[in-house]
C-alpha cells in the first residue's frame, strides 16, 4: 500500500502540493487525476524518494522509499519515458537496470516480450517514437516484478491498440493483488481502467472515492425536452408548469430545455396536462469526464483564450441549427456555455463555490487557505510535467 500523510511540497514561493493525505490500496487500479500543474508528478516523485517533502511523509508498505530494502524489487515506476540514455539499445538499457538491482538477465527478454519491443530490442532508443519510449519505460517498471507500481501518464503517445494494451495490463497487475497507481489526463480512459480515483487540484485533495461514487456524487442527471418550433408560447407554458411542479428548467441555445428534479414520466404527464406537445423527451447522465470537469474547473491553471478569427468565418445562415436564436423562456436561465454546462446537482457544489476546494465526506478535511493563489503560468519544471503539449501522437511501435 502507498500512503501519503500531510504531504506538502514547496518550491520557493510556489506550493506544488499541500497537505495531501490518501492511501492507494493493493488489488485495484487507482487513478490519479488533476489538471496540468496540479501536483501529480510532484506527488509521485515524493512517493519515490526523488523529491523530499517540505512537510508530511509518503510511505510504501509502511517505509519511506529510501528505507525500503531492495526497492527495485518492490516498487516499479514510469515517470519520464524520455529519461533513457539515447545511445543505448532497449535491451542494454534494461540490462543495466537489471544488473544494478540484482535481477537476472533473462528477465530483460521477458519484459521486452510483455511490452512488445522484442523486434527493436537491439535498436538505439534515441530513434524510438514517443509510444515506443512509453513501452520501454513500462518494461523498466515491470523488471523487478514489483508489488507496487506507479505510472505517470502511461498511455501518452500510444496508439489505440497500445492504449488498450496498457488498460488491460493495469487491470491484470491489479488483479494479481498489486498496488497500481496511474496518473492520466484522459478521463474516458480512467473510467475504463480505474476502480478508484484520487483527484487533486492545485496540490490539494478534491476527491478520494470509487469511480461509481465519484460519478453519482458529482454528476447531474437531467432530461432534455424539446417542443415544436412554432413560437415561444409552448416553451414558456411548459417551463412554468415544470417549475411549479418543483423542476429546475434551463434553456439550451438550440431551443431545447434541460430539466432537473423531475422524473421523465412526470414531465410527460405534466406536459400532457398542460396540453403541450413534445418532440423530444430524453434522459441524460453526466459522464466521468463531465463530473471531473465540473469538480476541477475552479482549479485549472492553464486556460486557452478565444482565437480571434471571427473575420475569417462565413456569415451565419439564418434558420439552421444552433445559429438560430432562441430566447430563453421566462423563468428558465440559459445553460452556461463555458466550462461545465450542465445544471449543478441539487445543493451547493463545494468544488466551484468555495475559495479553497472542500473535500467530500470520504476524504480527509481540506486546509483553509493553503496553496499559492493562481499565478502566471510557472516555468516548466524538469521531467514529465515540463511537457505542456502532451498529446496522443499515434505511432506504431511494432
Ligand atoms: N522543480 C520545480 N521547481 C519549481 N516548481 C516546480 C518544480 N516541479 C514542479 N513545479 C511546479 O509545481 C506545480 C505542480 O507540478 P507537477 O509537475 O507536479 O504537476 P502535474 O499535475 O504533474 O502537471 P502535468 O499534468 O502538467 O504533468 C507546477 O506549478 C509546477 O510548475
Amino acid at each position: 500500500m502507498i500512503e501519503a500523510v500531510g504531504l506538502t511540497k514547496r518550491y520557493g514561493a510556489k506550493t506544488a502540493v499541500y497537505n495531501l493525505s490518501f492511501q492507494v490500496r493493493p488489488g485495484a487500479v487507482t487513478g490519479f487525476l488533476g489538471p496540468n500543474g496540479s501536483g501529480k508528478s510532484t506527488t509521485m516523485r515524493m512517493i519515490l524518494g526523488l523529491d523530499r517533502p517540505t512537510e508530511g511523509r509518503a510511505t510504501i508498505g509502511g517505509h519511506e522509499f529510501r528505507d525500503l530494502p531492495n526497492a527495485p524489487r518492490q516498487v516499479g515506476a514510469l515517470l519520464d519515458a524520455k529519461a533513457v540514455h539515447g545511445g543505448r539499445s532497449a535491451r542494454s538499457h534494461l540490462l543495466s537496470l537489471a544488473q544494478l538491482a540484482g535481477i537476472p538477465a533473462a528477465r530483460v527478454d521477458e519484459v521486452l516480450g510483455v511490452v512488445g519491443l522484442q523486434q527493436v530490442a537491439s535498436k538505439r532508443s534515441k530513434g524510438f517514437s514517443l509510444g515506443m519510449g512509453q513501452r520501454l519505460g513500462i518494461a523498466a517498471a515491470l523488471l523487478g516484478d514489483p508489488q507496487v507500481l506507479l505510472f505517470d501518464e502511461p498511455v501518452n503517445g500510444l496508439d489505440p491498440e497500445g492504449i488498450l494494451w496498457v488498460r488491460n495490463l493495469m487491470k491484470m497487475l491489479a488483479s494479481e493483488g498489486r498496488t497500481v497507481f496511474v496518473s492520466s489526463h484522459l478521463m474516458s480512459e480512467m473510467a475504463l481502467t480505474a476502480d478508484h480515483l484520487i483527484v487533486i487540484g492545485r496540490g490539494q485533495l478534491m476527491a478520494d472515492m470509487s469511480i461509481t461514487d465519484f460519478i453519482s456524487a458529482n454528476s447531474a442527471d437531467f432530461a432534455r425536452v424539446r417542443v415544436p418550433d412554432d413560437g415561444p408560447e409552448q416553451r414558456e407554458k411548459l417551463t412554468a408548469t415544470l417549475t411549479e411542479a418543483g423542476g429546475q428548467v434551463m434553456s439550451e441555445p438550440d431551443g431545447a430545455l434541460r430539466i432537473t428534479g423531475l422524473r421523465l414520466p412526470r414531465i410527460s404527464d405534466l406536459a400532457h396536462e398542460a396540453d403541450v406537445r413534445l418532440w423530444e423527451l430524453s434522459p441524460h447522465q453526466a459522464s466521468l469526464e463531465e463530473a471531473y470537469m465540473r469538480m476541477t474547473q475552479g482549479a485549472v491553471d492553464y486556460r486557452s483564450t478565444a482565437d480571434q478569427v471571427a473575420h475569417l468565418q462565413a456569415p451565419p445562415t439564418p434558420g439552421y441549427g444552433p445559429q438560430q436564436a432562441f430566447a430563453p423562456p421566462q423563468g428558465a436561465p440559459e445553460v452556461p456555455q463555458q466550462g461545465w454546462y450542465a445544471p449543478p446537482p441539487p445543493g451547493r457544489n463545494p468544488y466551484t463555490d468555495a475559495p479553497a476546494p472542500a473535500v467530500p465526506a470520504a476524504a480527509p478535511a481540506a486546509p483553509a487557505a493553503p496553496v499559492a493563489p493562481p499565478a502566471p503560468a510557472p516555468a516548466a519544471p524538469a521531467g514529465p510535467s515540463a511537457d505542456l503539449t502532451k498529446s496522443d501522437i499515434s505511432e506504431d511501435s511494432r
